[in-house]
C-alpha cells in the first residue's frame, strides 16, 4: 500500500504483475509436478518396465480424477485441482482487495493525478498519429522486427523443451548411451536461443523507448504551438487546468500505451498465433478442442470489455471534474483565503474526489472480475488439455515430450492472452488520451496570426474606425454586447469611452486587438479592414495594450519589459522603464533589473506592476495605445505616479482609454458615452457637462460615491 500511495493511477499497478507471475508460476509448478509424478513415484520405472504409454495415460486419468475429487489426503496427489483453480480464485479476491485498498489510499491522500476528459471523448485521428510516427519510422520498424524476432524465438522454446524432455525420457526408458553427450546438443541449442532472445528483447526495448520519447516530445511541442495559436474565444471556453493536463498527463498516458502496445501487444499476439501453429503441429486434435472453446471466451470478453470502457470513460470524466475544482481553488488561492473559504473548497473537492473514487472502485471491481474470469477460463483450458492429452498418449498419438511442448506452448498462449487482457485497459486509456490530444492538434483557429498585409511604418497614421459593429461573445451567442456601434479614433488623439459597468467598453478594446472578430460591421485601421492585415504585426508593433490587472511572467524585470520587443537592447529596456516612471523603483531593488518578480508578478505592488506593464507596452513604440482601466485598481498615490507615466506615454499616439473613473479622462480630446451597446453621447468634457445628459449623471453619481 505504501508503494501504491506513490504510484500514479495512470500506470499499471505493480501488484498486477506479481499476481500474474504467481499464477504462471503456480501453473508451471503444477505441470512439472504432474510430469515428475509420472516418472518418479511409481514413475519412470513403471513406465519403462511396461514400455506402454497406456500406463502413463491411466496414471494421468487417475491423478486428474483424484484432483477433481479433491483427494488431497491420499497418496501422492497433494494439490490437484487446487493448483488450477486456486490461483484464479486468489487472483479475483486479491484484485478486489487491491482495488479497494488502492482507492482508499487514493481517497486518504488525495493523490489523484488522472488525465482530464471532456465529454464526449473525441475520435482518435490515425492520420495525425502517422505524422508523428513518420520521422521515427526506421527505429520503429527495427523495434517491431526485433520484438517480432523475440516472439518467434519464444515460440520455439516449448518445442525445444519438448525435444529435451524426449531425450531425458528416452534415456530413462532405455538407460543406454552417454546422457551428457545426448542432452548436450538440445540443451546448448536452448541456451543459445535464450541468449539471442534476451538480446533481441533488450534491443527492441531500447529502440521503442527512443521512439516513444521522441514522439511524445514532438506531440508536446506541436500541441503547445497549436494551443498558443487558438483564438481567445477558445480560452474563454476551456479551463487552463484541462489544457495543461492534455500537455502533460494525456501525452504521458498515450506514450505509455503506445510503447506497451508495440512491445507487449505485438509480442503477445505473435506468440499467441505462433504457439497456436505449434500446438496444431504437435496435436491438431487437441488444438481443435482449444479453438472451439476460445471464440466463446473472446465473445464474452468483448462484451464485458465494452461495458468496462463505458465505466472507464465516466470515471475519467469525474476525475477531470475533481481536478478542475482543485485547479480553480489553487489558481485563486488569495481570493479563497481572503474569504476564509478553505473549508468549503475542501468540501467541494472532497465531494468530487469521493465520487470519482467510487466510480474508480466500480471500474476496479469490473476489471478484477474480468481478469479473474479470464484467468479461470484459461486455467480450465490447461486442465482440459491434460484430460484430452492423456487420451492421445494412450492411443500412441503423442509422446510425453509432445505433451510437455503442448503444455508449455499453451502456457505461453495463456501468458500472452493474460498480458493482452492487461493491455486492454491500457489501450482504452491510451486511445482516449490520444484522441483528446489530437482533438486540439487538429483544431484550426478562426483568426489567423500570420498572413495579410502590413502598412509601412512611415505612412501609418493610426486612425481607427469602428463601423456598424454588432458583436456577441462566442460563449454567449444570444447576448448582443455591441449593437450597431460606431466610433472613430482620429490619429494622435485621445478618445475615452465611458459608460455603465458591463456596457461593452472593454469589448471595444478587445475587437481592436482582434481578440474576437465582430459578428457584423468592420474595424478599420487607416481605412483598411483589420481582418486583411497581418495580426502578429498589428498586435506586436502597432497596438500597445495596458489593462487593469497586468500579468507579469515569473522571470526578471528586464525579461518582462523585453517581452514587448524580444530584440530590444538593455538601453532600450531602461529607456522604456524611465518613460513608464519605473526606473527609480527598479534600481532601488538590490538586483535592479535582474530582480525576479515571482509568479504573475506577486512580489511587486499593484502600481509597480502597472508601470512595468506600461514599459512593456511602450518598448515596442506602438502607434496606438489602448488603456483599459489602467489605473482603476490603484490607490491615489500609485494612480498619480502611473497617470504621470501614462500622460507621457500617450503623447503623439492614437489613444483609446476605457475609463471607469471619470476624473482621469477629463483632458481627453473626445469622450464617448456608451449605453446599451452603442455610443449615445460624444464631445469634450465641458461640452458633455453642458448637455446635462448621461455623462453629467455619471459624474454626479461618482462624486456622490466619492463623498460617501
Ligand atoms: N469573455 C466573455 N465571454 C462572454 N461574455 C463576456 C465576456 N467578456 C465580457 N462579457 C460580457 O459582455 C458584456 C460587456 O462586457 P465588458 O467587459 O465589455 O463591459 P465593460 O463596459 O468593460 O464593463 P466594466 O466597466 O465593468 O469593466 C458583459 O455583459 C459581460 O458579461
Amino acid at each position: 500500500i505504501k508503494r501504491l500511495h506513490h504510484c500514479s493511477r495512470t500506470t499499471s499497478p505493480p501488484i498486477d504483475l506479481l499476481l500474474h507471475f504467481s499464477l504462471i508460476r503456480a501453473l508451471t509448478v503444477f505441470v512439472f509436478w504432474f510430469l515428475s509424478s509420472l516418472y518418479t513415484s511409481s514413475g519412470p520405472r513403471a513406465y519403462s518396465s511396461s514400455q506402454q504409454p497406456s500406463s502413463a495415460v491411466s496414471r494421468i486419468w487417475s491423478l486428474t480424477q483424484r484432483a477433481f475429487r479433491h483427494s488431497s489426503t491420499r497418496s501422492n496427489n497433494p494439490l490437484g485441482l487446487k493448483f488450477l483453480l486456486g490461483p484464479a480464485v486468489l487472483t479475483v479476491s486479491a484484485r478486489l482487495l487491491f482495488h479497494v485498498a488502492y482507492c482508499k489510499a487514493d481517497k486518504n491522500n488525495n493523490t489523484l493525478v488522472e488525465v482530464t476528459a471532456k465529454v464526449p471523448i473525441p475520435d482518435f485521428k490515425w492520420h495525425i498519429l502517422w505524422e508523428f510516427v513518420k520521422p521515427q519510422l526506421f527505429a520503429l520498424v527495427c523495434a517491431v522486427v526485433l520484438a517480432f524476432g523475440a516472439a518467434i524465438l519464444n515460440i520455439q522454446i516449448p518445442l525445444m523443451l519438448g525435444d529435451l524432455v524426449n531425450v531425458v525420457a528416452r534415456h530413462l526408458r532405455e538407460n543406454t548411451g552417454n546422457y551428457i553427450s545426448e542432452i548436450q546438443g538440445p540443451a546448448l541449442k536452448l541456451l543459445g536461443l535464450y541468449g539471442v532472445q534476451g538480446l533481441l528483447t533488450s534491443g527492441y526495448i531500447i529502440l521503442l523507448s527512443r521512439v516513444g520519447e521522441r514522439v511524445a516530445a514532438d506531440m508536446r511541442k506541436t500541441l503547445f504551438a497549436s494551443l498558443l495559436r487558438q483564438d481567445v474565444a477558445f480560452f474563454d471556453a476551456n479551463k487552463t487546468g484541462q489544457l495543461v493536463n492534455r500537455l502533460t498527463a494525456d501525452i504521458q498516458e498515450f506514450k505509455s500505451s503506445f510503447k506497451l502496445v508495440i512491445s507487449q501487444g505485438l509480442r503477445s499476439i505473435t506468440q499467441t498465433i505462433g504457439c497456436f501453429v505449434s500446438l496444431y503441429i504437435i496435436s491438431p486434435k487437441l488444438t481443435g478442442l482449444t479453438v472451439i472453446v476460445l471464440p466463446c471466451l473472446v465473445g464474452a470478453g468483448a462484451l464485458i470489455g465494452s461495458f468496462l470502457r463505458k465505466l472507464s470513460r465516466l470515471a475519467q470524466e469525474q476525475v477531470a471534474k475533481a481536478t478542475g475544482v482543485a485547479d480553480e481553488a489553487l489558481g485563486n488561492v488569495r481570493t479563497v483565503k481572503a474569504f476564509a473559504m478553505e473549508e468549503r473548497e475542501l468540501q467541494s473537492y472532497a465531494y468530487e474526489v469521493d465520487k470519482s473514487c467510487e466510480m474508480n472502485e466500480n471500474l476496479g471491481t469490473g476489471i478484477a472480475i474480468f481478469q479473474g474470469l479470464s484467468n479461470m477460463a484459461l486455467n480450465c483450458i490447461v486442465l482440459g488439455t491434460i484430460f484430452a492429452g492423456g487420451t492421445l498418449i494412450s492411443s500412441n498419438e503423442m509422446s510425453p515430450g509432445d505433451l510437455m511442448s503442448f503444455l508449455v506452448a499453451s502456457q505461453t498462449v495463456q501468458r500472452s492472452l493474460a498480458s493482452i487482457s492487461i493491455l486492454f485497459g491500457q489501450v482504452v486509456r491510451g486511445i482516449s488520451s490520444g484522441a483528446r490530444v489530437f482533438e486540439y492538434l487538429s483544431l484550426q483557429p478562426t483568426i489567423l496570426l500570420c498572413g495579410g498585409g502590413r502598412i509601412p511604418y512611415h505612412s501609418l497614421t493610426g486612425r481607427v474606425d469602428f463601423l456598424n459593429i454588432s458583436f456577441s461573445y462566442p460563449t454567449r451567442p444570444g447576448h448582443e454586447v455591441l449593437k450597431k456601434f460606431n466610433l472613430t479614433l482620429p490619429p494622435c488623439k485621445t478618445v475615452a469611452v465611458v459608460g455603465e459597468s458591463g456596457g461593452g467598453k472593454s469589448t471595444v478594446a478587445a475587437l481592436l486587438e482582434r481578440f474576437y472578430d465582430p459578428t457584423s460591421g468592420v474595424v478599420m485601421l487607416d481605412g483598411l479592414d483589420i481582418r486583411t492585415l497581418d495580426l502578429s504585426w498589428l498586435r506586436g508593433q502597432v497596438i500597445g495594450f495596458i489593462n487593469q490587472e497586468p500579468v507579469l511572467f515569473g522571470s526578471s524585470i528586464m525579461e518582462n519589459i523585453r517581452f514587448g520587443k524580444p530584440d530590444a537592447t538593455d538601453a532600450e529596456v531602461i529607456s522604456a522603464a524611465k518613460q513608464a516612471n519605473a526606473h527609480r523603483f527598479i534600481t532601488s531593488f538590490p538586483d535592479g533589473y535582474n530582480t525576479t518578480v515571482g509568479e504573475r508578478g506577486v512580489t511587486l505592488s499593484g502600481g509597480q506592476k502597472q508601470r512595468i506593464a506600461i514599459a512593456r507596452a511602450l518598448i515596442k513604440n506602438p502607434s496606438i495605445l489602448v488603456l483599459d482601466e489602467a489605473t482603476s485598481a490603484l490607490d491615489a498615490e500609485s494612480e498619480r505616479v502611473v497617470q504621470e507615466a501614462l500622460d507621457r506615454a500617450t503623447r503623439g499616439r492614437t489613444v483609446l482609454i476605457i475609463a471607469h473613473r471619470l476624473s482621469t479622462i477629463q483632458g481627453a480630446d473626445l469622450i464617448c458615452v456608451m449605453s446599451n451597446g452603442r455610443v449615445v453621447e460624444a464631445g469634450t468634457h465641458l461640452e458633455l457637462l453642458g448637455k446635462g445628459g448621461l455623462y453629467s449623471d455619471l459624474i454626479r453619481r461618482q462624486k456622490a460615491e466619492g463623498q460617501k
